[in-house]
């Protein structure tokens, strides 16, 4: 065996080198801001990625949207299959009402979930006319009632200039591209603070059921959690199963991170998200108490809309208030884990991720509770 034997003084200093450089490297570690976003599927989370290529790093690419466009054709098949393929499965069923349009529809049927190989013209030509069939359209009033992913209505309401060969998305066609996460991804980006920059992490993770078991691998480090619950799901169920209310679940789902001692530190702030969409759905006579009997005499004196949001925050106000039972919480003799959570660590915010400008204003607010909810877990304050 060989052997060297260095004199201990230069061990000792080759180990205080080691030590030194774990030291400023955990230090640098704890200055970094690490967020990761969690929520169910389709609740906003690569949403609010996007908007933070937009506002801090270097938003998107020509070369990258134009990737996208294979991705944007997707999502208009998808849109368009959907709804022919359900409007005669719901109960009552709903028919075309342009007599012509039956036999696109069989055409549209025909080509099945998938996209088409080849985009003609006949195909455009069918999607524009089945969109504009009143039908068509009762059949969309009635989504909840299936699985639409939410950018149907902007994508297809843009196929004049999609089909176009010169087309190139725009950011908005950007940020209503859907497709769905299926692995952890990060980004990392600066923000100016104090007359210093700040560095963050953002990781972002799929919500599906099947996506969730991912989530504990990267909850080491973490600072704060953006947990996005889509405000708008009220009425849906999940995808996963078809019958699962998705607003149940997204509550449900938060109640397990934020009583999960493996994110204890961590600040978390919640996003009342698709707030656009919950707005236009109450607007449009959709009944919350439908599917939320004790929100029929919740705050009677607003209006609807604002009982609503009133309603959400109270509902995650109620879970992080709400000791869980002993079997879904480490059990220790003696520490009461209610007195554990702080409850200033709890932020909540109603957001519409696709907007740009409100991405903005939220995001400044949370970028200061981060660093605070940092500063004070790194024992830095
Ligand atoms: N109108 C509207 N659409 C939104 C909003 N937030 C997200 N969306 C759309 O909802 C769809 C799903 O959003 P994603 O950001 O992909 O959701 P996700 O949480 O990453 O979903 P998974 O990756 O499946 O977990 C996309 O088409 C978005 O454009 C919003 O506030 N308003
Ligand atoms: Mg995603």
């Amino acid at each position: 065996m060989l052997c060297i034997n260095k004199p201990p003084s230069e061990e000792k200093k080759v180990s205080q080198i080691i030590d030194n450089g774990l030291k400023s490297e955990k230090k640098r570690l704890e200055r970094i801001q690490q967020i990761l976003l969690l929520g169910t599927g389709e609740s906003g989370k690569t949403t609010i990625i996007k908007q933070m290529k937009i506002l801090h790093i270097n938003g998107f690419s020509e070369q990258e949207k134009m990737e996208k466009v294979p991705n944007i054709k997707q999502n208009i098949h998808e849109s368009i299959f959907t709804l022919i393929d359900n409007m005669d499965k719901i109960s009552p069923p709903v028919d075309l009402e342009v007599e012509d349009n039956k036999k696109l529809a069989q055409y549209i049927r025909n080509i099945g979930p998938n996209p088409p190989t080849e985009y003609t013209n006949e195909y455009y030509d069918s999607i524009q006319s089945l969109w504009a069939d009143p039908g068509v359209r009762k059949t969309y009033m009635r989504a909840n009632e299936f699985q639409l992913i939410d950018s149907a209505a902007h994508f297809l309401d843009r196929i004049n200039d999609i089909r176009d060969a010169d087309y190139i998305p725009t950011v908005q066609d950007m940020l209503f591209c859907r497709v769905m996460t299926v692995s952890i991804s990060k980004i990392e980006f600066k923000i100016p603070y104090k007359g210093q920059k700040v560095e963050f992490w953002m990781y972002d993770v799929g919500g599906q059921r099947g996506e969730r078991k991912k989530w504990i691998s990267v909850f080491e480090g973490i600072g704060a959690i953006l947990f996005l619950i889509a405000a708008s799901d009220f009425d849906q169920t999940l995808r996963e199963d078809g019958k699962t209310n998705r607003l149940r679940e997204g509550f449900q789902v938060f109640a397990d991170i934020f009583w999960s001692r493996f994110v204890r530190k961590a600040g978390k702030i919640v996003f009342l998200n698709k707030q656009d969409i919950l707005k236009k759905k109450i607007e449009n006579g959709k009944k919350i108490e439908k599917h939320f009997p004790e929100f029929a005499n919740f705050e009677k004196t607003k209006n609807d809309y604002d009982r609503a949001k009133l309603f959400m925050k109270n509902k995650i106000l109620e879970i992080a208030t709400t000791q869980p039972g002993t079997e879904t919480v480490e059990f220790i003799p003696g520490v009461d884990i209610k007195q554990e959570i702080k409850s200033e660590l709890l932020y909540i915010h109603f957001t519409i991720a696709t907007d740009t400008n409100n991405v903005k204003l939220v995001f400044n607010d949370v970028k200061d509770i981060i660093i605070a909810i940092n500063l004070e877990t790194s024992g830095l304050v």
